[in-house]
């Protein structure tokens, strides 16, 4: 051969998600009563020849005593193998293709299984260096081709000192034994494929890390399927964001840090450098300042509904875009006030806290049932909606007061004032957004305009009700009770100390901002949020984003997908036109959203074209961000 360079590609574990003979064990010791611990031993053999703990030679020939496999049982490997090769690899197919003569799979594996596998993808079969089986006159499995250098110890150095390779020789594996071929000298550089299996003791000597093969192919200039690897996107994602979440990011590649609480504005400022996703739920701040400390940022992941926290204005400007989880929890907060109503209504806290001390109370004394009472709802989005049509059905009689025209739901009956409301409702729940203009909106004239004895609840924004009004409220007997989830100030972990003067009082309900903390909302959240922001950065769809123009792209096909965001000013369209035009190239598509302050461009093109254009476009006056997607 004589290549300048050749890529060496590990199967088990690299070109595959999975050891192929603990799958062949899975097939051929499906009837065996042992299989759990025989299985086991097969594992255990494996990974420790594959981390250089003991001789690969002796291993293989114990496993393939274990395993009883037989020729019937390779053809069913080969089909589950078809579905497991790595995901990277699958992607990747057209590099295979392009470099199909300088790409050779070297392996301890067998041929039988590796050539019909790794053929599909391009691979030469005279470029797959691995084991072939003996079979007896029955078609089992006795042994292998003992002459072979692959199923010796060092086997991968000796294979590689006879075929003589002339030129550079990069090394993609997971195992000790592809990292042995670089120690050994016969490679220029060893990269540890940790897609699928990470081995400490192969990652500490690797002087590279190759999380996926874009990250491989990257590193080396070489031709990918997507236009950045993942693994070189950081996702930072605070506030016990639930592992769903990681895990989706994770699956697509993504680098991610997981911090349990909420950061500072001054902590966010710092960590956020090198940040291109950040996920947060309700406590932290994500004002200009941090923005401005946001090099990287491309998108911002509300793991909640409320969006007050995100200073969106300042986010649109910097062209990054932002996603909330609209209603993934709604159910979960109206669940909660509905509760808290009956629990109010008949002074469930206090008479269980007295019984906590060993009193018991039994009276009826200002309890009452919540049928035929007056709920006020003050803000009838989606949470008051949803909450008026589930207290209907307990039998109350609902009122709302919002500030633009709802659909009126069931008998719900409208106020035109909040003052209205107030002045008639029995029970008086706020369900307000957090915008800035909802500060104190509730104080001591709102609490004053209530019945006398009338219950209160907030499962909205802390900053939106006046708390001293409120403590006053209630200790003057104005109010009857109150349940709180929202504070101005809330800890930023489970071990700063809450701190407020609603505590101690009775008929107070607190809880620590859980409305929408459930299994199923957490979960739900963990779902849409991500999906919504891999969306965005797959294909520029930000369908769904709160602060952005709303565009639903086709899909990519065969295309190249320019992503213009600018300042929404006169002229840009044409400029990046002209910058098009001037380049002479192709456009399959364009489509174009603009609000009042950006303009949002996707241009998709065919895949040739002069690059010259990417510099020209960044060029353009007025942009904000420029990405291409492949
Ligand atoms: N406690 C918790 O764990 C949770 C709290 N929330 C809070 O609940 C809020 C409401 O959620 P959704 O119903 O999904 O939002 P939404 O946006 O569907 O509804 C909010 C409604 O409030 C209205 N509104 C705003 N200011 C008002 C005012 N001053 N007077 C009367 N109406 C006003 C709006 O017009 C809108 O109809 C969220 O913004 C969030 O802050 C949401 C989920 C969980
Ligand atoms: O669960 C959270 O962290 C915040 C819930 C919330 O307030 C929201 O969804 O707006």
């Amino acid at each position: 051969m004589n290549k300048d360079k050749y890529f060496i590609l590990d199967f088990d574990s690299t070109f595959t998600q999975v050891e192929a003979l603990d799958e062949l064990g899975e097939i051929s010791l499906s009837q065996d009563e042992n299989k759990e611990q025989v299985l086991q031993e097969i594992k255990d053999l494996t990974n420790s020849a594959m981390d250089g703990s003991s001789s690969f030679a002796e291993g293989l020939t114990k496993r393939l005593k274990l395993l009883h496999a037989n020729k019937n049982h390779l053809q069913q490997l080969v089909k589950i193998l078809e579905e497991k090769v790595s995901h990277s690899i699958k992607r990747n197919k057209g590099f295979f293709n392009e470099f199909a003569d300088q790409i050779l799979i070297v392996s301890s594996g067998f041929k039988e299984f590796i050539v019909p596998i790794v053929t599909a993808y391009g691979i030469k079969e005279e470029n797959v260096f691995a084991n072939t089986f003996r079979f007896d006159e029955q078609g089992n499995i006795i042994g292998y081709d003992e002459e072979n250098v692959l199923c010796q110890d060092k086997g991968k150095i000796k294979l590689l000192d006879k075929l003589g390779l002339q030129g550079d020789v990069y090394v993609l594996g997971d195992g000790y034994t592809d990292y042995e071929i670089k120690e050994a000298g016969m490679a220029n550089r060893f990269y540890a494929f940790t897609e699928n299996v990470t081995r400490d003791k192969v990652v500490e000597k690797a002087e590279y890390i190759a999380p996926s093969l874009d990250e491989f192919l990257y590193h080396n200039k070489l031709p990918m399927a997507i236009s950045y690897p993942k693994n070189r996107i950081k996702v930072l994602l605070l506030e016990n964001i639930h592992a769903k979440a990681t895990e989706l990011f994770r699956k697509e590649g993504y680098q991610i840090e997981i911090l349990p609480g909420a950061l500072s504005e001054e902590e966010l400022c710092e960590r956020i450098k090198d940040v291109s996703v950040l996920g947060i739920r309700s406590k932290t701040q994500v004002t200009a300042k941090v923005l401005e400390c946001a090099n990287r940022l491309m998108s911002i992941g509300a793991f909640c509904i409320g969006i007050n926290q995100v200073d969106l204005d300042a986010s649109l400007k910097a062209g990054i875009t932002v996603f909330n989880a609209p209603f993934s929890n709604t159910r979960s907060v109206v669940e909660l006030a509905l509760g808290e109503i009956i629990m109010l209504s008949r002074k469930i806290f206090d008479k269980s806290t007295k019984m906590h001390q060993g009193s018991w109370d039994k009276s009826a004394s200002g309890s009452v049932e919540v049928r035929d009472k007056k709920l006020g709802i003050v803000g009838y989005g989606n949470i008051g909606a949803q909450l008026s049509v589930l207290a209907e059905a307990m039998g109350m009689q609902v009122y709302y007061y919002d500030v633009v025209e709802k659909l009126q739901l069931g008998n719900a009956r409208k106020c035109d004032t909040l003052q209205q409301l107030l002045e008639v409702a029995d029970v008086v729940t706020l369900h307000v957004d957090g915008r800035a203009s909802n500060k104190d909106m509730f104080g001591k004239a709102e609490f004053d305009t209530m019945k006398d004895g009338a219950l209160f609840l907030n499962l909205s924004r802390g900053h939106v009700v006046e708390i001293p009004a409120l403590v006053e409220s209630l200790k003057s007997g104005k109010i009857g009770g109150a349940a709180v989830d929202v504070f101005p100030y809330e800890p930023a972990n489970n071990e700063e100390p809450f701190v407020s003067e609603l505590r101690g009082l009775p008929n107070v309900i607190l809880t620590p901002h859980i409305g929408g903390s459930t299994t199923e909302a957490q979960e739900n959240i963990a779902h849409f949020v991500p999906n919504r922001i891999m969306e965005y950065m797959n294909t520029g769809n930000t369908y769904q984003s709160v602060n952005f123009p709303n565009i639903q792209l086709p899909a990519q096909k065969e295309a190249h997908r320019l992503i213009h965001i600018h300042q929404n000013v006169p002229g840009v369209l044409a400029n990046i036109n002209n910058a098009l035009a001037k380049n002479q190239v192709n456009i399959l598509g364009q489509y174009l959203k603009t609000n009042e302050q950006v303009g949002y461009v996707i241009t998709d093109i065919d895949k040739a074209y002069d690059k010259q254009v990417i510099s020209d476009l960044k060029q353009v006056p007025h942009t904000i961000k420029f990405r291409i997607l492949y």
